[in-house]
């Protein structure tokens, strides 16, 4: 029975995929062998020598700590593209929210039960405060053209929108479903200082921290609107208050609030909201627990952002899966222990990814302990499981 932690609300729709003769939930989480997890930050949590898979159901793992699980042998999964529909939608509110300054609109409606003269008298003569411009015709920017941002750039492109699009590592399946009126941008300056409004759609990496500064930022277009329902920490907020302080932002529409932002002119902070919706919930949910269910049960990985995709059918006999450093000499360190256990192997795979590699055998045979234990005593070996 494999134990299962919970750190935030998973739709029950996924975690119906973990049979209960299979698998213990337990939201407590003394010794789980894996753990579900939506945003909830994994920084400063102790995770146990027992535990053997991370699944974010949603796309950034910036919460979790990906390099300390891979040097662990901790296999992190997300579900790519799971929720991106849902975003998008709520892209498509924040542009509109970006121009028509409908967030400060619905504010003042609000204030006008107490007035004495009627409010429909009121309404006409303070809207023109409220004044904002149409998307069509316009240039919308988008940075990072992975499984949201092509939904975005396609749907902008209906709105009769100019899109052009930056992403030096986009995929090849990306580049299939992009529509082919999306202008390409080979560098950011050249996509930030022609368009009306910009949105990001790339993870919070060493490298993308504090992208959106000044110095950005004194590239655009004067009076852009900024979207970012990626994360907060790709802007710099001092340098982004400052520019909406000034009119060189127009507006900047995002979904992580914090302290400095919040009161700020210009700025509408959704509640983290971009994959809130029971169709995205759901969706990643069953994605995150089947990853979860298959990887413990059976040893195969799709979908991991620390080691490579390794799928094989099931056999009769046993599984013998390594995770290893991927250096030289590995399939022939492990075949040598099966060997002279006197295993046959039926079937085998290995791939590696950057510094880690898996292999996995199919043997006939009952494994011995001494396998593990002795494949755990080669160097370079980091975990090893018999299913
Ligand atoms: N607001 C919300 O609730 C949600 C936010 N997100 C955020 O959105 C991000 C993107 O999500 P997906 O599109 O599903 O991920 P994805 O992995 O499909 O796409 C990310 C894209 O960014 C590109 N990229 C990476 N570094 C870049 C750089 N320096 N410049 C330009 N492009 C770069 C990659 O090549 C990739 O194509 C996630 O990492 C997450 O932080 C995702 C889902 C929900
Ligand atoms: O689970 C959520 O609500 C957040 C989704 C998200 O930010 C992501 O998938 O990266």
């Amino acid at each position: 029975m494999y134990q299962v932690q919970t750190l935030n609300h998973i739709s029950p729709k996924g975690l119906e995929h973990l049979g209960a003769n299979l698998f213990a939930l337990d939201n407590e989480g003394s010794k789980p062998d894996g753990i579900l997890v939506r945003s909830a930050d994994m920084h400063n949590m102790e995770l146990g020598p027992q535990l053997l898979a991370v699944a974010r159901a949603g796309a950034g793992t910036n919460n979790i700590p990906v390099a300390d699980c891979s040097q662990r042998g901790i296999v992190v999964f997300n579900t790519p593209g799971a929720n991106a529909n849902a975003v998008k939608e709520l892209v498509l509110a924040g542009l509109v929210l970006s121009g028509r300054k409908i967030a400060q609109g619905i504010a003042w409606a609000q204030t006008l039960i107490a007035q004495t003269e009627p409010v429909a008298k009121l309404v006409e003569k303070g809207k023109k405060q409220f004044v904002g411009p149409e998307l069509a015709g316009k240039k919308l920017g988008v940075i990072g053209l992975g499984a949201i941002g092509v939904k975005v750039a396609n749907m902008a492109t209906h709105l009769g929108m100019e899109v052009l699009g930056y992403d030096p590592y986009i995929s090849i399946d990306a580049a299939w479903n992009l529509s082919r009126s999306v202008k390409h941008c080979v560098n950011l300056s050249d996509l930030v200082n022609q368009c009306d409004f910009i949105t990001l759609h790339i993870p919070a990496t060493a490298d993308t921290k504090g992208m959106v500064n000044a110095k950005l930022i004194s590239q655009m277009k004067h009076g852009v609107r900024i979207l970012n329902f990626a994360r907060g920490e790709l802007v710099n907020n001092v340098d982004l208050i400052s520019a909406l302080k000034s009119g060189r932002v127009g507006a900047y529409v995002c979904d992580f609030p914090c302290e400095e932002l919040l009161g700020v002119e210009g700025c509408v902070c959704l509640p983290h909201l971009g994959a809130s919706t029971p169709e995205s919930e759901e969706n990643c949910a069953v994605m995150a627990a089947q990853e979860l269910s298959d990887y413990l049960l059976d040893g195969n990985i799709r979908n991991s952002v620390n080691f490579p995709s390794v799928s094989m059918p099931r056999g009769e006999g046993n599984r013998i899966c390594v995770i290893h450093k991927n250096v030289p000499g590995m399939l022939a360190a492990i075949t040598d222990v099966a060997n002279k256990a006197g295993l046959n192997i039926e079937n085998m795979t290995n791939k590696s990814r950057g510094d880690y590699a898996y292999t996995m055998l199919d043997v006939t045979g009952l494994v011995p302990d001494e396998v593990g234990s002795g494949l755990l005593a080669l160097p370079d070996i980091i975990r090893v499981r018999v299913l």
